[in-house]
């Protein structure tokens, strides 16, 4: 595989006697979109933090675009480095376009872009308004934009869809896929585990500072063991599913005049090639990253 993009070995962060992230491995590459998912202090802030060389880790080693990122040669690779802060404020008597300018300027780019970036972020009618009048997922746009400065290699994003519109977060989401397919590596935290779904090629789960989890969701599924659900309806119920076993033992009737058995995801196509004529609508339910996250947690609670 190609070089990594972000590296981290063995890395503990403490805060006196806080241990806000232990003993992570892991690592970020090229061209992949990672969410980094867990609750309020499970550590996701600190772990971006860490990458952008804010802070330093007290054990273990960073590396990120091939070099310590808090180190005294750290100052080249920041320009190579996207972030957008879980918070961010921006001046709002500054329009959008002087905005992006006077980041451009901290960040020594060519403010001659700026008009490109914005557009890029479906900003450029909304370029001269003042940011004050700006909406939630309008500010978030421009924070973007304010990562997307010298078309950083690494994009670090802290819970950029929080507060934003359906609508809105999926605009988000589109521009971030175009940047992964550019080539860049975009990594997103998040709580809200379920809107990841279908965006990210792979999750890293946090829980309380350790890293519970690191893979793609079907992988995560398979990990925690939740099976697929095939729910199907019949034109006619059959009998024998209340009466008795035969060939409906193993389904369960659900409300609504469904069946429903719980599978290996190995066995789902075989039993979809079986099904009998009768049967007049298919579901297969599966367990959603919110489930897979849960077991998860769980799992770690039982330890
Ligand atoms: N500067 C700091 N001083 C002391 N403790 C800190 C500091 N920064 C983080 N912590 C603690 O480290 C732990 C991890 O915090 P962190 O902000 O990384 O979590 P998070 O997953 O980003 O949470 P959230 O989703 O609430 O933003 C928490 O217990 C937090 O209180």
């Amino acid at each position: 595989m190609n070089e990594a993009t972000i590296r981290l070995d063995g890395v503990t962060k403490t805060f006196g006697r806080q241990v806000a992230v232990q003993d992570i491995d892991l690592v970020l590459h090229p061209g992949e979109c990672v969410g980094l998912v867990g609750h309020n202090g499970a550590g996701k802030s600190t772990l971006i933090k860490l990458m952008l060389g804010l802070i330093r880790p007290s054990a273990g080693t960073v590396r990120t675009l091939g070099g310590d990122p808090a180190g005294a040669e750290a100052g080249r690779a920041r320009a190579a480095l996207g972030y957008l802060p879980e918070n961010v404020a921006f001046q709002p008597a500054m329009t959008g376009a002087e905005t992006l300018a006077f980041y451009a300027r901290l960040k020594r780019q060519d403010v001659r872009a700026n008009a490109g970036l914005l557009a890029r972020v479906g900003l450029a009618g909304a370029a001269r308004r003042r940011v004050g009048t700006y909406s939630k997922g309008m500010r978030q746009r421009l924070g973007l934009a304010q990562a997307l400065l010298g078309q950083p290699r690494a994009l670090l994003l802290d819970e950029p869809t929080s507060g934003l519109d359906p609508a809105a977060r999926q605009e988000f989401y589109e521009i971030l896929r175009a940047l992964r397919d550019a080539g860049a590596c975009v990594l997103l935290s998040s709580h809200a585990l379920a809107e990841l779904e279908g965006q990210v090629d792979r999750v890293v789960v946090m829980d309380r500072g350790r890293k519970m989890a690191d893979g793609s969701l079907s992988a995560l599924r398979r990990l925690a063991g939740i099976r697929p659900r095939l729910r199907i309806r019949l034109a006619e119920a059959p009998r024998a599913v209340v009466n008795g076993p035969d060939d409906w033992a193993g389904w369960s009737p659900l409300p609504g005049g469904l069946l429903e058995t719980v599978c290996d995801e190995a066995d789902l196509p075989g039993l979809l090639r079986d099904l009998p004529p009768e049967v007049t609508e298919v579901d297969i339910v599966r367990p959603s990253l919110d489930d897979v996250y849960a077991a998860f947690l769980r799992r770690e609670g039982d330890a």
